[in-house]
């Protein structure tokens, strides 16, 4: 792991208990707050996750301004679930008209900056359960502390959980199998982060209308790659918030998403390459394991050789006859 990364996990990594909700409050002044559900199709969730942060966020406490379902073409009860709980929900393909239509998560979180009024915004997908509103104050800490800090990603366990399925670290499949390598070859200043993927983060709007969104998937490493480069990486911060449980998709439409993260990793090297050569990939793979006391950091080398075609070899063509002789 470089000495920079290092540093960062060091400064820049804390936990939801350390930024209390009074404390949150009292650092609140004007600032306007929003949190955001992109929504398709979670008639079974979003209304418990909007419930919480209606009755605890803004009824209790007034820390949270507005609450903002982006209905993403759904086809069962999701924006009805989500106005009954108290949200404000906005239909994806009704926002910025002009602009036509695009698909997919990132579509509905680009438009969300549209229809919010937030200096801060807060990002939570609809599928979680056991959501608690410890996520939203956990997010907003650094943020409402420290003016340097611009971006915070969450970072928890992430279990498997399938019908009778229970693997615990098996969750974030595409983050370990795809993106966190991907980020380690070719972005190790941000091996650092432990959730690069994950759907719940916040940021300031100041920042977040000054970058690209890429639509479907590929929203949380584009963003993540495009603050790096823009504010760079100790505007960033990551909070642990415990555990993450939500809706798993199936294997095959992970390799779509699969698709779209390498995609957006694949554009965002094509870009940098015509700034300035491109950096051989890194070697070094930092994977992450919770234990009793916080996480266990392992930094592997998964560096390849290559040997070239037997036929170059000398010594093969007098083995060859050897052994045919
Ligand atoms: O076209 C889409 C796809 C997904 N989502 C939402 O984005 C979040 C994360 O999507 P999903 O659960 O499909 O991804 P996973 O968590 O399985 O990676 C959830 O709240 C989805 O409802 C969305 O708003 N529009
Ligand atoms: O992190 C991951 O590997 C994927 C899939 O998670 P699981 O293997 O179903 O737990 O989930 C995330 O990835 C999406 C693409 O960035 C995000 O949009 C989701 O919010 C996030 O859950």
């Amino acid at each position: 792991m470089l000495p920079e990364v290092a540093k960062w996990l060091r400064r820049r990594t804390s936990a939801a208990a350390d930024w209390p909700l009074q404390t949150l409050l009292a650092a609140k002044g004007d600032t306007r707050i929003s949190v955001v559900l992109p929504a398709r199709d979670e008639e079974a969730t979003v209304g418990t996750i909007v419930g919480v942060i209606q009755r605890e966020l803004v009824e209790q406490a007034p820390l949270v301004d507005e609450i903002v379902v982006v209905d993403s073409r759904s086809s069962d009860r999701t924006a009805a679930v989500a106005a009954e709980a108290g949200a404000e929900v906005v239909c994806q393909d009704d926002v910025l008209p002009a602009e036509g239509r695009m698909s997919g998560k990132g579509e509905a979180l680009w438009k969300s900056l549209a229809v919010t009024t937030g200096d801060l915004i807060v990002f939570i997908d609809a599928d979680l359960r056991g959501f608690t509103s410890s996520y939203i104050t956990g997010l907003l800490g650094p943020l409402l502390a420290d003016p340097q800090i611009a971006y915070v990603k969450g970072c928890y366990d992430r279990p498997l959980i399938n019908g009778e399925t229970r693997v615990e670290g098996g969750g974030g499949r595409v983050t370990e199998l795809v993106a966190r390598p991907l980020i380690n070859l070719h972005w190790p200043m941000l091996a650092g982060v432990m959730q690069p993927l994950g759907g719940e983060y916040a940021g300031r709007r100041e920042l977040l209308e000054q970058l690209p969104f890429v639509t479907g998937y590929g929203v949380e490493l584009g963003l993540l790659l495009d603050v790096f480069r823009l504010a760079g990486l100790d505007a960033i911060a990551q909070v642990d918030l415990g555990r993450r449980v939500h809706s798993h998709q199936t294997t095959e439409a992970l390799g779509a998403m699969s698709s779209q993260i390498m995609l957006t990793a694949w554009s965002r090297l094509e870009q940098h390459g015509r700034m300035m050569p491109l950096e051989e990939p890194a070697t070094a793979l930092t994977q992450f394991r919770r234990v009793s006391d916080g996480h266990d950091i392992r930094v592997s080398d998964i560096g390849v050789g290559e040997r070239p075609p037997m036929a170059e070899i000398t010594e093969y063509a007098a083995s060859r006859r050897s052994l045919l002789s």
